[in-house]
């Protein structure tokens, strides 16, 4: 269970506070997913700082599983917009990163590797280096790293905008299919509203700058198989474009 209430986060300039977010409440159970949609600059790589334990400095309360964030006890996954990866590092040992750090007795999880290197279809792969993937393959080896350490809450800041249209379909499906294997407690931020229909069994539309709660809505089509291609689907995706449009503009 992931549990924000009254967050409030606030940039310190030079001469003045930043507002970034301001009295956040959220609540997400167990292997949910949630996708946040806001306008440019509101706050949504903010809020997964915050619940990546890279900004510690709020108001308010954040809990993952009842304890206060603690990456260092916990295992959280961040997948960045840029998929995070080492360079310098192969596929192979770029999957690895995560449990490696987590869990000194890796040597478990090989098995668990090659059964996600198979279910992300990165089969023959693993001795690249990631500058010789292209952009979906790399967004693959990101998923499978971030599944592997099987995390607590799983972080992904808009993964999939750097993909065409059609790479990221696949995606956004193998991404829906490991998620119903591991039911993993994921937070994605995107601009796109069929995105967060698709993947978002509750979606949170923030408010401009500072983010405030404007919406939150659940998805009742998250999960059902073909609903992409569904009438339901288009309706509620002119809906929620109409509802962002009002809000945004206020
Ligand atoms: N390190 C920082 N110092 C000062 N202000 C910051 C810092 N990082 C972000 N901000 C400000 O905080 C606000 C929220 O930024 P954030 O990156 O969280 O927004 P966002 O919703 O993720 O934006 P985008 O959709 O454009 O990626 C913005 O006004 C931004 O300028």
């Amino acid at each position: 269970m992931i549990r924000i209430k009254n967050l409030s986060v606030a940039y310190e300039d030079r001469n003045s506070n930043n507002m970034a977010l301001k009295d956040i409440t959220l609540e997400l159970a167990a292997g949910e997913t949630c996708a946040i949609i806001g306008p440019s600059g509101c706050g949504k790589s903010t809020l997964l700082k915050v619940l990546a334990g890279i900004i510690k400095k709020f108001e308010g309360t954040v809990e993952i599983n009842g304890q206060a964030v603690r990456p260092q006890k916990q295992k959280i996954g961040f997948i960045p917009q840029n998929y995070g990866l080492l360079p310098w590092k192969t596929i192979y040992e770029n999957i690895r990163l995560g449990v490696k750090i987590k869990n000194k007795q890796a040597s478990d999880n090989r098995q668990n590797q090659a059964a996600m290197v198979q279910l992300l279809g990165l089969d023959g792969l693993e001795h690249r280096y990631p500058g010789e993937l292209s952009g979906g393959q790399q967004q693959r080896v990101a998923l499978a790293r971030a599944f592997l350490l099987q995390p607590d809450l799983l972080l992904m800041d808009e993964p999939f905008s750097a993909l065409d249209a059609m790479t990221r379909e696949e995606i956004q499906n193998v991404f829906l299919q490991v998620w119903r294997k591991h039911s993993v407690s994921t937070i994605l931020v995107t601009h796109h509203v069929e995105e967060a229909v698709y993947l978002g069994r509750k979606i949170v539309i923030l408010s401009a700058t500072p983010g405030r709660v404007s919406k939150i809505i659940d998805n009742p089509l998250f999960g059902i198989e073909g609903v992409r291609n569904q009438q339901d689907f288009f309706r509620l995706s002119i809906e929620l474009r109409k509802m962002i449009k009002e809000d945004w503009s206020k």
